[in-house]
C-alpha cells in the first residue's frame, strides 16, 4: 500500500475574479450611459473607523474606473440615528441614485437593521434592509450583502458543485453568515450554520465539502478542522499589529491539506467591492430614469 501524497492546495485568485467582474460592470455601465442612465451609488458614512474609510476609498476608485458615479455622504462619527435615517430616506427618494450603502460600524445608539429599513429595497445594493434579508430567505429576488455574494462568486468561478454538497458556514452575522447560508440553500446545498456557541466545532467543519468562515477570529480554523479535499473560503479580515490582515483560517496549517483555499488578503475582499458595483448597475438597469 502506498500513501497518497497530500493534495496540492489551489489558492483562489480573488483579485483576478474581481477584475473580471469589474470589466462586466464597466461594459454594462457603457450600455446604461448610452440609454441615458449613469449608474450612481451613494455611500452613507457615520464612522471614522479605518476599515470603513479604506473600503469607501476603494469603492469610489473602482466605481469611477468602471463608469459609475459615487457620492460619499459623510455624516461624521457623532451623527444621530435620525440624521442617518433622513439621509437614507432622501437618497431612497432621489431618482438619480440607484444604489445606497450604509457603512458599518455605526455610532453607539444607532441600530444597523433599524436604520437600513430606510433604504429602498430596490436600491439596497448591500442587502442591509431586513426586507431584502427576508426576501433572500424566501427565495425572492433581492440583493444579498456584497460580501455574501462575493463568496458565491468565488465558488462559481471555480465551478465548485454545491447541489447536495455539505456546506458548513461558521458565523451567523446578518452581513455574512446568514445570507451566505441562504444563498447556499438556494443552490440546494446541505447547509450547517455554526457559531460562537457551537459545541465541538471541529466535528461539523470536518464534514464540510465547502467551508465558509466569517467570524473575525484569526487562527480559529486549523488543520484539525478541515477535511482533505475541502474548499475553504476565509472571509475574516482582522487587522494585525504589523499593518497586515489576518483571516480566520490558519493558512500555513491547512495548506497542502485542503483542495482550494481563498487567501487573505486577495480573496473575498476585492470581490466584495466588485460585487457592490455589479449590484449597483443591476439596480440602475431595473430602475432606469434620472441621470
Ligand atoms: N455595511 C457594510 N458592509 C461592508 O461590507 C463593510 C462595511 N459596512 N464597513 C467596512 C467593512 C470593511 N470591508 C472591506 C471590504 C473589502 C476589503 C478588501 O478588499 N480588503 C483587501 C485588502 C485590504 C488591505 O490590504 O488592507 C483584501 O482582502 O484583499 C476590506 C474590507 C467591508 N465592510
Amino acid at each position: 500500500m502506498t500513501t497518497l501524497p497530500s493534495p496540492a492546495t489551489k489558492s483562489l485568485d480573488g483579485t483576478g475574479v474581481a477584475r473580471g467582474i469589474r470589466a462586466e460592470v464597466a461594459a454594462d455601465a457603457v450600455e446604461l450611459n448610452l440609454a441615458g442612465t449613469t449608474p450612481r451609488l451613494a455611500l452613507v458614512v457615520a464612522t471614522d473607523h479605518g476599515s470603513s474609510a479604506w473600503y469607501v476609498r476603494q469603492i469610489a476608485r473602482a466605481a469611477s474606473a468602471a463608469g459609475l458615479l459615487c457620492d460619499v455622504i459623510d455624516l461624521g462619527p457623532e451623527a444621530g440615528p435620525e440624521q442617518i435615517r433622513s439621509a437614507l430616506s432622501r437618497l431612497s427618494a432621489d431618482p438619480a441614485v440607484h444604489g445606497i450603502m450604509l457603512q458599518t460600524p455605526l455610532p453607539a445608539g444607532a441600530d444597523f437593521g433599524e436604520l437600513a429599513g430606510a433604504i429602498d429595497p430596490a436600491k439596497d445594493v448591500d442587502g442591509a434592509n431586513p426586507v431584502s434579508q427576508g426576501r433572500l430567505a424566501a427565495g425572492l429576488p433581492a440583493h444579498p450583502p456584497a460580501t455574501a455574494a462575493a463568496v458565491l462568486a468565488l465558488l462559481d468561478h471555480c465551478e465548485i458543485p454545491l447541489l447536495g454538497r455539505s456546506c458548513v458556514v461558521v458565523g451567523h452575522s446578518n452581513v455574512v453568515g446568514r445570507p451566505v447560508a441562504q444563498l447556499l440553500l438556494r443552490r440546494d446545498a446541505t447547509v450547517t450554520v455554526c457559531h460562537r456557541h457551537t459545541e465541538d466545532l471541529e466535528a461539523y467543519t470536518r464534514t464540510a465539502d465547502v467551508l465558509v468562515v466569517a467570524v473575525g477570529r484569526p487562527g480559529l480554523i486549523t488543520a484539525g478542522h478541515v477535511g482533505r479535499d475541502a474548499v475553504v473560503i476565509d472571509v475574516g479580515t482582522t487587522p494585525t499589529p504589523d499593518g497586515g490582515l489576518a483571516g480566520d483560517v490558519d493558512h500555513a496549517a491547512v495548506d497542502g491539506r485542503v483542495r482550494v483555499l481563498s487567501p487573505v488578503p486577495g480573496g473575498v475582499g476585492p470581490v466584495t467591492t466588485a460585487q457592490l458595483l455589479r449590484h449597483t448597475v443591476r439596480s440602475a438597469a431595473a430602475l432606469g430614469g434620472g441621470r
